[in-house]
């Protein structure tokens, strides 16, 4: 889910070719463009697909980001369902992670540089976009309050992301618990990394729909237990973001605006020998990053 903005100033969509070039395929869903009450534009995607047929391992995240950029997106709100590793995260609580365990296997693309002859080694030690996160705490946590919602909400936690599709063994989920793990999930990389990339501000609402498997009383998590709390959680997801789209757009709107902390960042990112750029590896990165790749070296 994201915000929308007109159009991105040095975007290169100068002809019908230009428009039709997707060099990472197609995204996940039909990306749909809404207005808003006020007008305002957003636009909403659906990482698994329009029928859930796509595998937390398959999700085209670089299709995805990169449709989302070319559209002039700024902001990327993503929503997620997570397993709990912390008792007082129940199965309904809200949390806004600050950090990211990586525990993905090496098969999901993870660079928009990958493949191509231009090396670039994005900052990714705040993997969440500080200044949006702090943002939204206050909001999140007034649109949960309201209509008597009894949604507890959780900021500055660590969330790992693992491979799946099987959930975690109890070993894993223990160990998880032990390196500061408080949240898991299988979706929030690559596309936190590759929203870094596309400079844009990405921040995560997780949404707990279960314990996983490190209490030793109780059974291991199961996708039955999930879809219990599932609807639920994506209800008051959907109140969540009806309440503050709104603001989030106005946050992002001004140009040069403070929100925009990830704007400029992988100018110093890119290694800077563009002699040796493949003039293809660069027309395929001006489709997400125009600054930097859409004119001549
Ligand atoms: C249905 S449980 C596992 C599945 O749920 C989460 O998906 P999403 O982040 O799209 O809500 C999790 O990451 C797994 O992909
Ligand atoms: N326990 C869990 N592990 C991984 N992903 C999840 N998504 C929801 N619950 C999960």
């Amino acid at each position: 889910m994201s915000i929308q903005r007109p159009c991105v100033k040095s975007f290169p969509q100068t002809n019908l070719l230009e428009i039709l070039f997707q060099p990472w395929g197609f995204p996940s869903s039909p990306i749909a463009i809404c207005a808003l009450p006020s007008g305002k534009q957003v636009a909403f995607l659906a990482r698994h697909g329009v029928g859930h047929t796509i595998h937390p391992s398959t999700v085209p995240s670089r299709a995805n980001i990169s449709a989302l950029k070319s559209l002039g997106v700024r902001a990327v709100l993503a929503f997620s369902a997570v397993g709990s590793l912390r008792e007082e995260i129940s199965p309904g609580s809200f949390v806004l992670p600050t950090q990211i365990i990586d525990r993905t296997k090496g098969v999901r693309p993870a660079s928009f540089f990958e493949g191509t002859s231009i090396v670039a080694h994005a900052s990714f030690g705040d993997p969440f976009s500080n200044k949006f996160v702090t943002w939204l705490e206050n909001r999140v946590k007034k649109a949960l309050d309201a209509e008597g919602r009894d949604v507890k909400l959780f900021t500055e936690k660590c969330i790992v992301c693992m491979e799946g599709p099987q959930f975690s063994t109890r070993a894993e989920s223990l160990m998880y618990r032990q390196w500061g793990g408080d949240l898991i999930n299988m979706s929030a990389l690559p596309e936190a990394k590759l929203a870094r990339e596309a400079e844009l501000s990405y921040a995560l609402v997780a949404t707990s729909t279960d314990y996983d498997a490190w209490r030793p009383d109780e059974g291991t998590v199961t996708a039955a237990e999930v879809f219990k709390t599932l609807t639920q959680n994506a209800n008051t997801s959907r109140h969540v973001a009806a309440t503050i789209l709104d603001d989030i757009h106005e946050a992002f709107a001004a140009d040069g605006g403070d929100m925009l902390e990830e704007v400029g960042t992988m100018k110093f990112s890119i290694m800077p020998r563009s002699v040796e750029q493949n003039v293809e590896d660069r027309r395929k990165l001006a489709y997400v990053l125009p600054e930097y790749f859409s004119g001549d070296q």
